[in-house]
């Protein structure tokens, strides 16, 4: 067994080297990234100062076994601790076993089943709303357009409410928090959370606190609503679920699974929307397809599609596990307390698994599913994405009202892909002009 290659790293230049491989990383994101695994091959290891050893795997033979590792052998928690940082450290997502799998098992429900087949109308009304304020015929973002309707998406969906001033007085302190998330000097200060900057972090502290003035009262007041038993807000699922010994979550508890879902929900799908429109306006025929299944119904092609744009451009570029003791991985043997990253761009778009793989091809996943250890936008094993069916029905709901009751074309070329804290999203938000489509009634 040996350790694994990568870029340079003597002893005596640890400090600085890891310091300069940091700061390249997010300079130069994916495309850095991509390059370095290409050139060292499946498992790369490099220094990077905040973190340690990192090492990035791409092959979906150990990204299957990363996957389906003892989680306590492999950190999954610790694996994405960075998100602490705006989660919060009582976030199921950064939680290790035997908690996070409690958490998970109490949040499953909500986002599955009958349960996700109500919100169906909600992501309708909520299109439908958003598309009466956006102008016509001029060029606006998509991404913030987006971005806005799935705020309204989520907040709707877990507070069970429909009036305006309510799903903004709601809505706004998670949105807050989430402009904080997506700022570089989150990264920064988690880097530097060795000495002191996560501690003294007032815009978190005003911003926590405000959330505190908003959702606590929010949570105690639905306990004691009456018709809690027959609601199906998530909000209320949480408050009556009960694991197998009876045991519900505590106010805390539902406040950070709140966030949780709140951040992990939005601002991933008003990226993956953004995207989706990127890609439809500059592939006529493929727009033409989804345009044909948003009016006569149907579903397949437009589910390909999405699959296919969260390949392209998985809005979460990559996602974690920690090693608890010394592990081998690919012939190499990596240290307790090493990162390993799920480098889900770069396993996205490996050569040796896809044709053409920096291409949209919009029918590539049209007859044959996505494959659980190369497709990896919503991660995998134990800490898949719990959002991953939701996301899908809200995407494919969202897209056909839009089609149905619009016209899109692009007001600009194709985009770029730029990073934002930890989201990769188009550089100039997708720039898009539309217009209400008047649709022939029958006489
Ligand atoms: C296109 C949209 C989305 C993408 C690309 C995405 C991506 C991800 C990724 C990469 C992870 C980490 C998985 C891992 O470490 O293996 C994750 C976790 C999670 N996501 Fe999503 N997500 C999306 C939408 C959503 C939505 C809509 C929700 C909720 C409504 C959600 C809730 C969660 C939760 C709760 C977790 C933590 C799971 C756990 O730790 O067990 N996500 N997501």
């Amino acid at each position: 067994m040996t350790t694994a290659p990568g870029p340079p790293a003597p002893p005596l230049l640890s400090g600085p080297l890891s310091a300069a491989y940091g700061a390249a990383f997010l300079l130069g994101g994916n495309r850095l990234g991509g390059a370095v695994t290409r050139h060292y091959g499946p498992v790369v290891s490099v220094p990077i100062l905040g973190f340690g050893t990192v090492v990035a795997v791409t092959d979906p033979v150990l990204v299957k076994q990363v996957l389906t590792e003892d989680p306590h052998v492999l950190l999954g928690g610790q694996g994405v601790g960075p998100a602490a940082a705006i989660y919060g450290s009582g976030s199921m997502f950064v939680q290790d076993e035997p908690d996070h799998l409690r958490r998970r098992k109490l949040l499953t429900p909500p986002l599955h089943g009958k349960p996700l087949a109500s919100y169906v109308p909600i992501f309708e009304e909520a299109t439908l709303a958003a598309m009466a304020t956006w102008p016509s015929d001029r060029p606006f973002s998509m991404l913030a357009a987006s971005r806005a309707m799935t705020l309204d998406v989520i907040t709707r969906v877990i507070f069970g409410v429909d009036d305006p001033d309510e799903v903004r007085r709601l809505g706004h302190p998670f949105e807050d928090l989430l402009d904080l998330g997506l700022t570089e000097e989150t990264t920064w200060r988690y880097v530097l959370r060795g000495v002191g900057g996560l501690r003294w972090w007032p815009r978190y502290a005003r911003i926590s606190r405000e959330l505190d003035r908003v959702v606590l009262p929010a949570i105690a007041e639905r306990r004691t609503a009456p018709d809690l038993e027959t609601r199906t807000d998530m909000l209320s699922l949480m408050l009556g679920a009960r694991t197998e010994d009876g045991e519900g979550l505590t106010d805390e508890e539902v406040r950070d699974d709140l966030i949780t879902v709140m951040l992990a929900g939005h601002e991933t799908t008003a990226t993956t929307l953004a995207w989706l429109f990127d890609e439809l306006l500059h592939n006529p025929q493929a727009l033409a397809e989804v345009q044909r299944e948003a009016d006569e119904g149907g579903t397949d092609v437009t589910h390909a599609i999405i699959n296919e744009c969260l390949r392209l451009h998985a809005p979460v570029p990559f996602t974690g596990r920690v090693t608890t003791a010394a592990y081998e991985l690919g012939g190499h043997t990596l240290p307790a307390g090493a990162h390993i990253v799920l480098y889900i761009d770069a396993i996205n778009k490996n050569p040796a698994t896809y044709d053409r793989p920096d291409e949209f091809v919009a029918d590539r996943f049209l007859h044959e599913r996505p494959n659980n250890f190369a497709w990896l936008p919503f991660g995998g094993g134990i800490k898949r994405c719990l959002g991953a069916s939701f996301s899908m029905v809200e995407l494919t709901t969202v897209l056909h009202t839009m089609l149905r009751n619009g016209t899109f074309v692009a007001a600009g070329k194709p985009e770029a892909p730029v990073r934002r804290s930890v989201v990769v999203v188009p550089r100039h938000g997708t720039r898009v002009r539309y217009r209400p489509r008047k649709v022939a009634v029958d006489a």
